[in-house]
């Protein structure tokens, strides 16, 4: 180490090769010739962790002395994905590392691929979360991201005979290196019992609540560092556990179960992540979830509040609560009850620090996905929390019917109660009225939150809402997913200042016409979907071909995404090729990769259905030399940076009105893959920014979808006036994908032909004809690679750094607090 270099946070090779060998050593116990990768991993991962810790603690510090006012994101999702690599770049040592791990004969890529994710998300939602929480701490804001630390995240999923399987996700069997358990930090959380009036000591009468079951709730905590900043923020996710883990009265009767039954019933409510995304399970453990991390998290801020700042009148000065979607929307009423009961503020005081702190983002319009609870079980598990919605309700109503005089319709719309056979707790409807800001994650789903979700409530708060499209982290999706491209940008621009200002991409347009950049832009794809090739013909064991264009659909099922649309155009390919007709075609390879939630038949009837045709394609010597069908197994962050560098073509092929923004759109982008897209979330700020003829769109607008919903849609007429579509829909009935089992696929193709809720059918014409397009254009290399080039060169505005900086100006009303200078 560099002389009055610190072996445990120096940055030199010296000082990390030093540190690795002392962490292998005194943490896991081994020496080098018996160390097993995992030891390897782990020494690595503390060697990390020991230079984040420094900068963590410092923030810390600063955060509290400075009275910063913090942003704190509660949201029940964080798809993080693998820490060390990120963390290696975002202290600035990846290429150190890369030198100090040879020079100790290791291979750090065989290190990093040791790495267990934490998968405690679904999708968009989660990753969303994961997203915003690296650029909060890269954009130098204070935050606190809040959550649960689920014992089991997402499951990963095997394909068995082309069916999904679930495993479960046991990520923490070999124990987690990168959070740091906080056992002084612990919160008591009620269920159930009764509220009752009683007289204060003041002779005031008070309600207060007496919960019938008490369970406590950890934190665990996880550094989140910036990039290359000194900042890092904190992710605090907290873990069930029973307020006696051990009933030895019970034991000593012999009752062995009853004397652990109060920490296992505790357990299991952080005990496993909801695989839905989108359709509401409805489940009373995921209240119980949703409830557990918002009462923890509500309470720890008051607790740092009362510790830093002191009185909590200026609660909402400190802090400002971002809720990410419905799932933690019961924070605004457990704010209101901690502020009544437990400090004995007056309704008003209450509530106008409440409204004035929370703010809500919504994700979805879809009406499955829009969470309601019955009044009968907020009644049995949340008394009081009910007495105060209904409370909240009152006094909103009152303004309602004030404001629109005797429209008793628009109150009963609005009422954060549904009235009807069961009574439900609307939570959007909470969300929205408990928020002084309101967002969308794109410009049109904003726009459709104002004018049809939530039209009522922005007739009464115009300024409520707002738009803030959303954004990746070019961290992860570019630097680390992808170094050669990342090198070539680098070398091309001469600075690597992108990687926090990605704007400056734009400096690659200079480059475009320049044929060498070209073919080393080619050479960089080429290499990537040669990398992706290995590992599909190792967990696959389909071999694809790197010189085929690389057509990617992955995300998670879900027929609103429309992954049946591009099964037709698959099976569209294999007819024309075996009739001959291949004059249109260009080799082609269909990589699908997604979960579907276990729950949800028709999403998985699609991943069979993919694994069916594919089986045939892959197996018929006729087809298999112009295209071949991949499905990528656990598509999940990890995997994900396999997938996005070696894609040519991006398929966000959502009905228009029904992807809220999409994500992994902007990521394929960011790795030069072209989209085909409709105009559809963030599809239409892409194809605003990288240019419309550099962007393959087709399809109706959302506009045009809804007339046509309005107006009577008849799928079956589409599928009896387009032979082409007849076809292919009847190819799949005919069992030629299900060895002759012609009712499979049946609940597909019928719910296709008779409902097709998603507009698939009316869609198909316009898609193909703009495959078309996609093939011949892939024909003309120079091409292909100038779009390819102007898709990186101008996707500058979708780093998450630019969200969140919209939210801090915008929205939360928030500064920058530097902790030193960017080192
Ligand atoms: C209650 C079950 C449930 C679980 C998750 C959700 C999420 C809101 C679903 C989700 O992940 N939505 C996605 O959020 C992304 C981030 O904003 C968007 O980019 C996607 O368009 C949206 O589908 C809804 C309902």
């Amino acid at each position: 180490p560099r002389t009055g270099e610190h072996t445990r946070t120096g940055l030199s090779k010296a000082a990390l090769k030093q540190d690795f060998l002392d962490n292998l050593f005194y943490i896991q116990g081994r020496f080098r010739e018996v160390a097993s990768p995992h030891d390897l991993y782990m020494a690595a991962a503390f060697t990390t962790r020991d230079r984040l810790l420094k900068h963590w603690v410092e923030s810390a510090q600063v955060f509290k002395t400075s009275h910063a006012r913090t942003v704190c994101y509660l949201s029940a999702e964080y798809l993080l994905g693998p820490h060390l690599a990120t963390n290696l770049v975002n202290l600035g040592i990846m290429e150190t590392a890369h030198e100090a791990s040879k020079e100790l004969g290791l291979d750090l890529e065989a290190i990093l691929e040791e790495e267990e994710e934490p998968g405690l998300g679904n999708g968009g939602l989660g990753r969303l979360a994961a997203c915003f929480m690296e650029s909060l701490s890269t954009c130098q804001i204070p935050a606190i991201g809040y959550g649960i630390r689920y014992e089991f995240g997402i499951f990963d999923q095997a394909i068995e005979d082309g069916w999904q399987v679930e495993k479960t996700d046991n990520w923490l069997r070999n124990g987690n290196p990168w959070e740091i358990p906080r056992p002084r930090i612990r919160f008591a959380v009620g269920y159930g019992g009764y509220t009752e009036s009683y007289r204060d000591e003041r002779g005031q009468t008070r309600r207060r609540w007496q919960p019938a079951l008490v369970i406590n709730g950890m934190a665990y905590d996880t550094p989140i560092l910036g990039y290359r900043t000194a900042n890092a923020n904190l992710l605090r996710l907290w873990k069930a556990e029973a307020t006696c883990s051990f009933d030895f009265q019970a034991f000593n009767t012999g009752d062995y179960y009853g004397a652990v039954h109060a920490s296992i019933q505790a357990e299991t409510i952080s005990k496993v992540l909801y695989p839905n995304d989108e359709p509401e399970a409805g489940k009373e453990l995921r209240l119980k979830q949703q409830y557990f991390f918002v009462s923890c998290s509500v309470q720890d801020m008051i607790r740092l509040h009362l510790n830093t700042v002191g009185p909590l009148e200026t609660f909402a000065e400190k802090f400002v609560i971002q809720l990410n979607d419905t799932h933690p929307a019961l924070a605004v009423v457990e704010l209101m009850r901690l502020l009544l009961d437990e400090h004995a503020m007056s309704w008003e005081q209450a509530w106008d620090i409440t409204h004035r702190t929370f703010c809500y983002t919504n994700h979805t319009l879809l009406p499955e996905a829009l969470e309601t609870w019955s009044v009968s079980l907020f009644e049995r598990l949340l008394p009081r929390h009910l007495e105060l919605i209904y409370e909240i309700n009152r006094r909103f109503l009152d303004e309602v019917r004030m404001r629109f005089l005797g429209d008793e319709a628009r109150v009963w719309r609005m009422s954060l109660i549904a009235e009807g056979s069961e009574r439900r707790v609307r939570m959007a409807n909470l969300a929205v009225v408990g928020s002084r800001a309101v967002n969308g994650v794109a410009k049109l789903h904003s726009k459709l939150v104002k004018t049809m979700l939530f039209k009522d409530f922005a007739d009464l708060w115009p300024d409520r809402f707002h738009n803030v499209t959303n954004g990746v982290t070019p961290r992860r999706f570019m630097v680390v997913a992808n170094p050669r491209l990342s090198k070539l940008i680098t070398r091309t621009c001469g600075h690597d200042h992108w990687i926090r200002d990605l704007e400056l991409l734009r400096e690659l347009e200079a480059h475009v016409d320049d044929a060498g950049f070209q073919a080393e832009w080619r050479a960089v794809k080429y290499a990537a979907k040669r990398d992706l090739v290995e590992w599909m013909q190792q967990t696959t064991d389909i071999r694809l071909d790197p010189e085929s264009l690389f057509d990617v659909q992955a995300k998670r099922f879900h027929e609103y995404k429309r992954q049946h649309l591009k099964v037709l155009h698959v099976i569209r390919c294999y007819q024309q090729i075996k009739q001959g007709q291949t004059q249109d075609l260009v080799p082609r390879a269909f990589i699908f990769g997604g979960k579907a939630a276990p729950g949800y038949f028709m999403a998985k009837l699609m991943i069979k259905l993919i694994n069916a045709v594919g089986a045939v394609i892959n197996n018929d010597p006729q087809v298999n030399g112009w295209i071949r069908v991949a499905f990528l197994p656990n598509f999940n962050v990890k995997n994900s940076q396999r997938l996005y560098p070696a894609a040519d073509l991006s398929e966000q092929i959502s009905l228009a009105g029904k992807e809220a923004s999409g994500t992994g759109n902007m990521k394929f982008s960011m790795n030069g893959a072209l989209t085909i897209g409709t105009l559809d979330g963030a599809n239409v700020e892409i194809r605003e920014a990288v240019g419309a003829e550099n962007f393959f769109l087709f399809g109706m607008t959302a506009e045009e979808a809804l007339q046509r919903q309005i107006t009577g849609y008849r799928p079956w007429e589409f599928y009896q006036n387009d032979p082409e579509l007849k076809s292919d829909i009847d190819l799949i009935n005919s069992g030629l994908f299900s060895h002759g089992d012609t009712q499979l696929f049946r609940p597909l193709t019928d719910n296709l032909i008779n409902h097709d809720p998603f507009m698939v059918l009316a869609d198909y014409r316009a898609y193909l004809d703009c495959q078309k397009t996609v093939s011949d254009t892939y024909k003309d290399r120079e091409r292909w690679t100038r779009m390819s080039i102007f898709n990186v060169a101008r996707i500058g505005r979708f780093s998450s750094d630019r969200a969140i900086r919209e939210y801090a100006e915008h929205i939360w009303k928030v500064e920058p607090r530097v902790i030193d200078p960017v080192t």
